[in-house]
């Protein structure tokens, strides 16, 4: 799948075992920064609770009797995957939800993200093993958090980090957040 960021990124050693991100894993400064919580748009809360996630939970919970063989029924949450990617502007695979994210990780690409006006969709994987299979073979990429944008696979925290830190995703994020941003003159009362 087509990534917006250069193979050079990845290949500085971007994707680390599993520990919580600490000042060796990205600027003692912008780890700080990122992981000092403070009040800020958290994106929707209902975030799991649209229509791609009822049917995430839909194809999980069909009965075993009704259930394809397992190759199709990949496909089918493939398919899902897919749709949710094409979907949702800013898609967070993650662990946790944005409002509650269950890694250090997966706050810290909630909290990058937090400093635009851009709502979040986030989808927590620890809940749904079949789902995390899932977008790991769609991706090819063996950690969460998985990040797109406008369709696009962008990677995992360290690179959304470093997308920000050199100001290359006010640019990207630019019509996502006008949009948001009409949007929500519109509802206002
Ligand atoms: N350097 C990675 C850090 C993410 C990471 O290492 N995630 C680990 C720990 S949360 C992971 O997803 N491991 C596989 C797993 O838990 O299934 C990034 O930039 O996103
Ligand atoms: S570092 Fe272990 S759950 Fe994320």
């Amino acid at each position: 799948m087509k990534r917006l960021v250069s193979t050079a990124l990845l290949a500085r050693g971007l994707v680390r075992s599993c520990r919580a991100p600490t000042a060796a894993a990205v600027s003692r400064p912008a780890f700080q920064q990122f992981m000092n919580y403070s009040s800020g748009h958290v994106g929707d809360p209902n975030a799991n609770g649209d229509s791609t996630a009822a049917q995430i939970a839909a194809a999980r919970d069909t009965h075993q009797d009704f259930k394809p063989t397992s190759k199709s029924s990949d496909t089918s949450l493939d398919d899902i995957v897919a749709q949710d990617i094409r979907e949702n502007p800013i898609l967070i695979y993650m662990k946790g939800f944005p409002e509650s994210p269950m890694c250090g990780f997966s706050a810290l690409a909630v909290k990058v993200f937090q400093q635009y006006d851009v709502p979040i969709r986030g989808r927590d994987i620890l809940g749904d093993l079949r789902l995390k299979e899932a977008v790991k073979a769609h991706t090819n990429w063996p950690t969460f958090p998985q990040i797109f944008i406008k369709g696009e696979f962008v990677g995992g925290s360290d690179i959304i980090l470093s997308m920000h830190q050199k100001g290359e995703l006010k640019d990207l994020l630019s019509d996502i957040a006008q949009r948001h941003g009409q949007k929500e003159d519109a509802n206002e009362p």
